[in-house]
């Protein structure tokens, strides 16, 4: 297991790209996602990145989650160089540190919430019956102790989301990365969504990176990151609003 070195998250970093482009080859096309994004996260920040369709915010968010890896430039997350890694050791770097929610909730159709929530811990807890124990606490924090045996298609929206958000938390992860999180969710669902995840954030001092077009998601976070065409256009710290810097790399 790759355990993380202490750079720079010791100095409260918990993620950082540094002048990362991605190209995609389609046919003989080739599309630049990213053009030369530099860009860290606080630890224990509650950060949203934005933009228009196709700007580059899943392409950030993949490299950021190690799902994908850059054409050139640096990822670090957790202090660890990334793209230094064999594929092998990132997968375990991933299964360790890494926590992800997407927008099509990604649940496990035949296992139980329960079952889907515990599943992660098969790679890193060797005892069944503390995995058994996490994965139901964590679903009585996002307030599903009720419906552990349930399927996902026994589920709402909502519901569904709040397993993914107790499967990307119960491993204790360093850094959870939500892509679209509230995209398939009413508004009033979605912001409950938003208060839970913020909730769990903070009582456990995790890194949220987020990517989202809506507007509760983004007025309510730590950080917002704007990125158009493959650049980062503006970040603005909420506490401190008069920090937005346009045309940051
Ligand atoms: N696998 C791929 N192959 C080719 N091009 C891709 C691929 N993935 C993304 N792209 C292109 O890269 C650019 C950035 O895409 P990305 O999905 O990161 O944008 P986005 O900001 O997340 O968009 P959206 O808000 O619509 O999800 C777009 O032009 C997209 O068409």
């Amino acid at each position: 297991m790759v355990s993380p070195q202490q750079s720079n998250e010791s100095e409260g970093v918990a993620a950082c790209l540094q002048e990362v482009t991605k190209e995609y080859q389609l046919g003989k096309t080739t599309v630049q996602a990213l053009r030369g994004i530099s860009l860290s996260i606080a630890v224990g920040s509650y950060t949203v990145i934005c933009g228009p369709s196709g700007s580059g915010k899943s392409t950030a968010l993949q490299l950021l989650g190690c799902l994908d890896m850059p054409t050139t430039g640096r990822v670090e997350i957790a202090g660890q160089d990334v793209v230094a890694l064999s594929d092998k050791a990132r997968t375990s770097f991933r299964a360790q540190h890494l926590g992800f929610v997407f927008q099509n909730f990604n649940l496990v159709p035949v296992l139980t919430a329960l079952e889907n929530v515990e599943y992660p811990l098969q790679l890193t807890v060797r005892d069944a019956a503390e995995r058994r124990e996490r994965a139901q606490k964590m679903l009585e924090a996002v307030g599903l102790g009720t419906m552990l045996q349930r399927r996902p298609a026994e589920l709402s929206g909502g519901q569904r989301q709040r397993v993914a958000v107790a499967r990307a938390m119960v491993k204790r992860p360093k850094l959870v990365l939500a892509d679209e999180p509230t995209a398939n969710l009413d508004r009033r669902t979605g912001a409950e969504l938003i208060e839970m995840m913020r909730t769990m954030q903070r009582e456990h001092q995790t890194t949220f990176i987020l990517s989202s077009h809506d507007p509760q998601m983004i007025e309510g976070a730590d950080e917002r990151i704007r990125i158009e065409d493959g650049r980062v256009v503006e970040r603005v710290q909420r506490s401190s609003p008069a920090l937005a810097m346009r045309g940051a790399s």
